[in-house]
């Protein structure tokens, strides 16, 4: 069955073929001394001592809900979030589906000292690479987009060139998957990336799974304060939200940072 999610996977196996031809790999490899270090994406949220932390999504467009934002102005929006309390930021790179671009990444990299999270589909070690050079902090990756040896061997590379990882997963035998190849940061992902339901039980159900040491992060589909005290109240470390950061609720939430 193909499903939304392999639509993406297989679009962005195209892009991936032109971005090897590129060499971000070797890239990196000119340019690493020269680097800044990243800013720590899971040292800023974990022990976050019962406060549960915001991870403030710079988000367009999605396939759910097509365009949110008209004039869309990345640095503005990306202000707004720093002056109510994020502690870190998501940044959509994905051109095709999210209306996303690098070039948000590195202008709200370059503008803020907080940590940023690639937001992207990632399926090759060289979208790695090339997330440190435009400047993540983190990239994302989803367990459902990976089989074990990938997800195992792409969590290294992530250590091994001084990034952060948040791995995502959408039920017990993904969280299993994440755990055993050693992810630090999980996201429980409550949007079903085939048919975009979404249910915040999920993250309730997962949460008692995740190890204590292991940040864990409750994402999409929060768009109310209720929704956010409730992500605390189960002992998540943080929220990743993007449309609900739209509304004035959220804004107006008391969001505390590290
Ligand atoms: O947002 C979508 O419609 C979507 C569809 C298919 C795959 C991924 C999708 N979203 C990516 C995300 O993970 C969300 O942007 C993120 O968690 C924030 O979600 P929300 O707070 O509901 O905007």
């Amino acid at each position: 069955m193909t499903t939304y999610l392999t639509k993406i996977l297989e679009h962005k196996a195209g892009e991936v073929d032109v971005l090897k031809q590129q060499g971000p790999a070797a890239r990196y490899h000119t340019v690493e001394k020269d680097l800044p270090p990243a800013r720590g994406f899971k040292t800023t949220l974990q022990n976050s001592q019962g406060e549960i932390r915001l991870i403030a999504e710079v988000k367009k467009a999605s396939p759910s809900r097509g365009v949110m934002v008209e004039n869309f102005q990345p640095l503005d929006i990306a202000r707004r979030y720093a002056e109510i309390g994020a502690s870190a930021f998501s940044v959509l790179t994905d051109r095709n589906f999210f209306q996303g671009a690098n070039e948000y990444l590195q202008q709200i990299s370059a503008a803020f000292d907080l940590p940023v999270l690639r937001k992207d589909f990632i399926i090759d070690e060289s979208q790695i690479y090339e997330a440190r050079l435009i400047g993540a902090d983190a990239v994302l990756l989803i367990v459902a987009a990976l089989d074990t040896v990938r997800l195992r061997d792409y969590l290294q590379l992530v250590e091994g060139i001084g990034l952060d990882a948040l791995v995502e997963v959408h039920d017990h035998a993904e969280l299993d998957r994440a755990l055993d190849a050693g992810a630090a940061v999980i996201g429980v992902n409550n949007r079903n990336l085939n048919d975009f339901t979404v249910s915040l039980d999920t993250s309730l159900r997962l949460r008692p799974s995740i190890p204590r040491g292991v940040v864990a992060v409750a994402e999409s589909g929060l768009k109310r304060a209720s929704d956010v005290a409730m992500m605390q109240e189960a002992s998540f470390d943080a929220v990743l939200i993007g449309e609900g950061l739209l509304g004035r609720e959220l804004q107006r939430f008391t969001w505390k940072r590290t």
